[in-house]
């Protein structure tokens, strides 16, 4: 089976957990703990191959053994960068995101095949106190080749759905999921980083 690894990656706040929560649940729960990190893990049909989904949700707060930024985006096959289109600073930190994502392939062997990234601006549902224009969201997305998309934790469910099963697809086809597929002694590495960084808390929906 494959395994598929999507790291989640934006500013406290920003709806990240209630993204993967209603793609996972369906639901929208308003509050959540962001006092530990969680591995969520879903298995999914794509494409008639069974996958075994592991979604990375980082924890906002600081603390002993925290993975870094660079860790989180080492780890994984493909991302979904969110801000919240009422909160300009974190649209400023989804960009510097994105482009260290970017800056670290390029510095990877890899660096001929693009990780697949999903920029998301959340909360449009609050668009009455807008900071961050629809253009500029697309626009960064275009500058530096992801998918885009805006749309409301709270109030769509279709939508939340469209992204993980895109980010899902796209990422199973290219970079490092499709590398490990083809070359399994590979993983071991990697089944090795996961299990130091990320060992000891992992959640199934
Ligand atoms: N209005 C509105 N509020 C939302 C939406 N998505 C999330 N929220 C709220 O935003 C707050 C933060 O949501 P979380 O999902 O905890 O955000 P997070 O990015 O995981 O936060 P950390 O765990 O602190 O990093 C909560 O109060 C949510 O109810 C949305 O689409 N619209």
């Amino acid at each position: 089976m494959n395994d598929i690894k999507i790291s989640v990656l934006g500013s406290d706040g920003v709806g990240k957990s209630a993204l993967i929560v209603r793609f996972l649940t369906r639901r929208f729960i308003g509050e959540y703990a962001s006092s530990s990190e969680c591995i969520y893990r879903k298995l999914l049909s794509v494409d008639g191959r069974q996958v075994n989904l592991q979604l990375y949700d980082p924890c906002s707060q600081a603390c002993e053994g925290k993975p870094t930024l660079n860790d989180q985006i080492h780890w994984a096959d493909g991302f979904i960068v969110v801000y919240d289109i009422s909160d300009r600073s974190s649209f400023l930190t989804a960009k510097a995101i994105v482009r260290l994502i970017r800056e670290l392939q390029l510095r990877s062997a890899k660096r001929d095949v693009d990780s697949f990234i999903f920029l998301v601006g959340n909360k449009q549902d609050l668009c009455h106190v807008r900071e961050v224009q629809h253009e500029e969201g697309q626009c960064l997305a275009t500058e530096l080749r992801c998918q885009f998309s805006e749309l409301s934790a709270a109030e769509h469910y279709q939508e939340v759905t469209l992204v993980f099963s895109k980010t899902v697809q796209n990422t199973s086809l290219s970079g490092k999921a499709k590398d490990r597929r083809r070359r399994p002694s590979g993983s071991k590495s990697m089944a090795k980083l996961i299990n130091n960084v990320f060992g000891k808390r992992r959640k199934s929906v």
